[in-house]
């Protein structure tokens, strides 16, 4: 079974007519959205808001209607991937370099669903390289400034290229092993001119759906 389809498609029942939805990136995530295309095509009404250009080409081929941020005061829900997720729903994310849309679009959601497959559920985040999206100005600098607080941080490359985030910044992916306290990194992190964003995602997971062997397991806060 595909841990990460199951968990995608659960995410799917959480979405009625009439909401503003919030769709994220990555492998897990495209199984929501693919299943939101269905759904629409079923006669679902809702209104959606990509994480990222890639999410927001599949939207469109299926047909889903779509808004912006400017154009509405709330999202209803989103559903979104994570690297990461421990015990307190703390999370890692960035993997696939779109942290800074997901966590602006996170934060404008009254809900956000988390869909993953079993081993992103972590003790301690930090195994993952945590993804730093930083200005392309300067951004070995910001490098060492950021290494300065217990991290090896490389740059991410594409086909040999920097990778460039949607937003025209480079991403710094930090080695930290373990973050014992992910919210004081968090605003550290954030401190640092030439941050853009982080991707922790601190107290804004309010569902996971975890994609398990047989089974789907739903886990509330
Ligand atoms: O944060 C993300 C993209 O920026 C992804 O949601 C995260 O990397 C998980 O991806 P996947 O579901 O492919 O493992």
């Amino acid at each position: 079974m595909n841990l990460k389809q199951v968990a995608g498609e659960k995410a799917a029942s959480y979405i009625k007519d009439g909401m503003i939805v919030g769709l994220g990136t990555g492998s897990t995530a495209y199984y929501f959205t693919k299943k939101i295309g269905e759904l629409v095509k079923e006669g679902l009404k809702v209104k959606c808001i990509p994480t990222s250009k890639d999410t927001k080409k599949l939207a469109k081929e299926w047909n889903i209607p779509l808004t912006e941020l400017a154009q509405v005061d709330h999202i209803d829900v989103t559903v979104d991937g994570a690297d990461e997720v421990d015990p307190d729903f703390n999370l890692i994310k960035g993997g696939g370099g779109a942290l800074l849309r997901e966590k602006i679009i996170a934060y404008a959601s009254k809900k956000l669903i988390i869909v993953v497959d079993k081993t992103k559920m972590v003790e301690i985040l930090g195994k993952f390289p945590l993804p730093v999206e930083v200005t392309t100005f300067a951004w070995e600098n910001t490098l060492s400034q950021i290494e300065r607080l217990g991290c090896k941080a490389t740059l991410r490359r594409s086909a040999d290229q920097p990778f460039i985030t949607d937003n025209d910044n480079y991403i710094l992916d930090c080695q930290f092993d373990k973050i014992e306290n992910p919210a004081e990194l968090n605003s550290k992190l954030n401190q640092i001119p030439g941050v853009v964003e982080n991707g922790l995602f601190i107290d804004m997971a309010d569902l996971v759906v975890v994609g398990k062997d047989t089974t789907v397991e739903i886990v509330e806060k």
